[in-house]
């Protein structure tokens, strides 16, 4: 008959305490105009599980912001330097996470994972409640969704700040990728990400295709979709002046003794970018290019670059080698570098031809690189089995879709051929004509819009 009181009484006892703490030592609470309602005191932490140098669409919507008068915590690791325009920006504050523990070879992946979530979870928490002030809006990119999508969804229920989520792809297609559609992981991932994932108050997408499939099952998200398409930063600028181009290739090429070679157009320069991840199979590239070396008839010498630092590059760099020993490689040079990002820009400006690997796990995704290569001028080759690709490049416009090492090696044989020029130029006039759609007018018009920054 005291079972009521009793239970009314245990959870007083145990709520009281928790409130009490929570009053005095919980995070505080933004209490500045509603998201999207004002157009002065924007703040915005922006927060990506990832190497701050290497998110390009990240640092643009913090530049963006900047630019219109809003205030940026840009939250992610320093691995590599960031873009210089981040570093100097009275808007705009960097703040390092702790690098996340690294697996020992001995310790299984299943083993590993939960520790490496409850670290970041930990970190990111922490940070957002306390090591920073609460802001208007957590515009947050996915993937990497775990263990970001809930610390956001948590930090913004106890702040009172605005969920936005950037959506570049699903954590849970590309861990498809690497551990198979049938791993349990792959399972609750993807229940993770459509149930966190609905929980955003807007959400962006990188191509239309998305937007749709997000309205569906799984995800089944109700609220603001908009697709923002990647468009160039103005670092990205096609280069004309000969006297520019010698002086790029001559600060930017390792082999330096092939630069009057690239500048007489006796050798031409093809150059592929990448985070060396599984998910860019660089042996269609490879394979593209022994075909190419050993087709018929006299073929241009071909110095391919391919830029970017990732997991796999070492592996890649090995088969290079080996199969430059073998002598599979006449007349073609393969070479990695990681670049200061102006120069990354400015060695794109200077090539013949972009190449493309990129594989979308979801489908649905597109490639930031090809939108660099546009900003630059540069007309791609690119992997094309994947349904947004469309939204990117247009076939004959201003590039070429290939889905197999020896498509890609008859596009390249075709290209660089004096016969392939005219066709070169025409995708270049495509390319330069696509890349002059820039960033500020899409992100103004659509996101600038929502966050109140411009009317
Ligand atoms: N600084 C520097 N950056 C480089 C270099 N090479 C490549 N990068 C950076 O690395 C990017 C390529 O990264 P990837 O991971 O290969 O993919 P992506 O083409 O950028 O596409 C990613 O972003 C899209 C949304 O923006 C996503 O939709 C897609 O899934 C993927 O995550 C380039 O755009 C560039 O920013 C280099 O030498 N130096």
């Amino acid at each position: 008959m005291y079972t009521l009181p009793a239970y009314i009484f245990l959870a007083v006892a145990f709520l009281l305490p928790v409130w009490v703490f929570y009053t005095r030592y919980g995070p505080s609470e933004y209490k500045g105009a509603p998201a999207g309602e004002s157009q002065t005191g924007v703040s915005v932490h922006i927060l990506v599980l990832g190497d701050i140098g290497r998110s390009p669409r990240m640092t643009y919507h913090a530049l963006s912001i900047a630019k219109h008068g809003g205030k940026v915590h840009l939250i992610g690791y320093l691995e590599s330097t960031p873009h210089p325009d981040l570093l100097n920006n009275p808007n705009i504050t960097i703040t390092a996470l702790p690098p996340p523990p690294r697996r020992p070879q001995s310790v299984p992946f299943i083993l590993f994972a939960p520790w490496k979530v409850i670290h970041q979870f930990y970190s990111l928490s922490k940070l957002l409640s306390y090591g920073l002030p609460p802001a208007q809006w957590i515009l947050v990119q996915n993937p990497p969704a775990i263990p970001t999508l809930a610390v956001a969804v948590f930090i913004c229920y106890l702040r009172e700040s605005t969920l936005m989520i950037d959506w570049h792809n699903y954590g849970w297609t590309i861990l498809a990728g690497t551990k198979g559609s049938r791993h349990p992981l792959v399972y609750v991932s993807r229940l993770y990400e459509s149930l966190f994932g609905r929980l955003g108050f807007v959400h962006v997408t990188v191509s239309a295709a998305m937007a749709r499939q997000l309205r569906k099952p799984p995800y089944s998200i109700e609220s603001a979709m908009i697709a923002l398409h990647d468009r160039p930063a103005a670092i990205f600028q096609p280069v004309t002046s000969q006297k520019e181009r010698k002086e790029i290739l001559t600060r930017v090429i390792p082999e330096k003794d092939l630069v009057p070679r690239l500048l007489d157009g006796s050798m031409r320069l093809v150059v592929s970018s990448t985070s060396w991840t599984p998910d860019e199979d660089f042996s269609i590239l490879l394979e593209a290019l022994t075909r190419y070396a050993a087709g018929p008839g006299e073929k241009s010498p071909v110095l391919a670059v391919i830029t970017g630092k990732g997991p796999q590059k070492e592996m890649y760099e090995k088969k290079i080698m080996e199969l430059t020993k073998a002598g599979r490689l006449p007349n073609v040079r393969v070479t990695t570098v990681f670049l200061p990002f102006p120069d990354y820009a400015k060695l794109l400006a200077c090539a013949d031809l972009g190449i493309c690997l990129h594989t979308s796990s979801s489908g649905v995704d597109l490639p930031m690189k090809v939108v660099d290569m546009f900003g630059a001028g540069l007309p791609v080759a690119a992997y094309s089995g994947y349904e947004s690709f469309k939204e990117l490049v247009k076939e004959g416009e201003n590039g070429r879709g290939f889905e197999t090492a020896e498509e890609l090696a008859d596009i390249l044989g075709h290209l660089l051929s004096p016969g392939g020029q005219a066709e070169l130029g025409t995708l270049k006039k495509g390319a330069v004509k696509e890349g002059s759609r820039r960033w500020d007018e899409e992100w103004d018009s659509k996101i600038g819009m929502i966050m109140g920054l411009v009317t």
